[in-house]
């Protein structure tokens, strides 16, 4: 199983724009990450770096023992699968199988080690139905799904979901927490980037804010929604019920509906 660490990056871009500065971040086997902040933070930059996709300008990454400055990005992608927040920007075969198929095929895996794999992120992902279809040819909130499952079925330790529930329904949304309670299960760290906050109270109990390109806050929701200096810095607009319980002065730390009522009934004495 592998740790990761961030000591003290900071990343350029070729052109001159600083795009992160000094992140330390570290996060354990299983652990799941949620990564918030407005546009431009510097939330993508990180977990490109995570992944090898970008070498730190100062400081290192590390996964596990490797210092991703020593390895390729291919090499790094094992270890650590990233799901691009665009499917359009991943998928490149004409048939769901196929895309799903190919990483673990890419990666030397036994036939029927690729078997099992493509199945089980296919079937996990709720796309078994569409392994014929050219994923073209299916919506947006599918797509996504081809694209985790082409992840899925690489076995790495490290998967991250960029923005997973854009264009997810209710369904999409359920397929999503059983993927979730599954890879945990398999003691997978997950780490997501994501704008959905009810998405993050219902999933994530480690929240990592970021604005300017600098980390902000590493902490759990609990805290991360009721801390004003946190949220100022950043812009980050807490999830509704959050929301709904400040407006009314209700105790800090309420996240759930399940919560909000129960304060609200002992509030009327039931
Ligand atoms: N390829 C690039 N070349 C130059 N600058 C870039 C490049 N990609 C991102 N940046 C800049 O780096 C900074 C951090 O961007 P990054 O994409 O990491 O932020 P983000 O928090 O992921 O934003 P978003 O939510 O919009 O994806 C921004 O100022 C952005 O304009």
């Amino acid at each position: 199983m592998t740790e990761l660490h961030l000591n003290n990056v900071s990343f350029s871009y070729p052109d001159g724009t600083k795009a992160l500065e000094n992140l330390t971040l570290s996060i354990a086997t299983g652990e799941r990450v949620a990564i918030v902040g407005q546009n431009g933070a510097g939330k993508t930059t990180a977990v490109k770096l995570m992944n090898g996709l970008l070498k730190p300008t100062e400081g290192t990454v590390l996964v596990g023992d490797w210092n991703t400055k020593d390895f390729t990005t291919a090499q790094v992608s094992r270890k650590v699968g990233y799901v691009f927040q665009n499917p359009d920007d991943q998928i490149f075969h004409n048939d769901v199988e196929s895309e799903v198929r190919f990483g673990p095929k890419n990666m030397g895996f036994e036939p029927e080690r690729v078997d099992e794999l493509t199945h089980w992120a296919m079937d996990l992902c709720g796309i078994s139905e569409f392994a014929d279809e050219n994923p073209y040819n299916l919506p947006y909130s599918v797509r996504k799904f081809v694209t985790i499952a082409s992840v899925l079925a690489m076995d790495s330790d490290i998967i991250i979901l960029d923005e997973p529930t854009a264009g997810q329904d209710k369904i999409g949304l359920q397929i999503l927490g059983n993927l979730l309670q599954v890879l945990e299960e398999k003691k997978k760290s997950v780490i997501t980037i994501t704008h959905d906050m009810e998405f993050v109270t219902d999933y994530f109990t480690r929240i990592v804010v970021m604005a300017n390109r600098q980390l902000v806050a590493d902490d759990n929701a609990q805290k991360i929604f009721y801390n004003t200096e946190v949220l100022e810095k950043s812009m980050l607009k807490p999830p509704a019920v959050a929301q709904m319980a400040k407006l009314l002065d209700f105790p800090s730390g309420i996240l759930s509906k399940g919560q909000l009522i129960k304060v609200i009934l002992s509030q009327r004495g039931q």
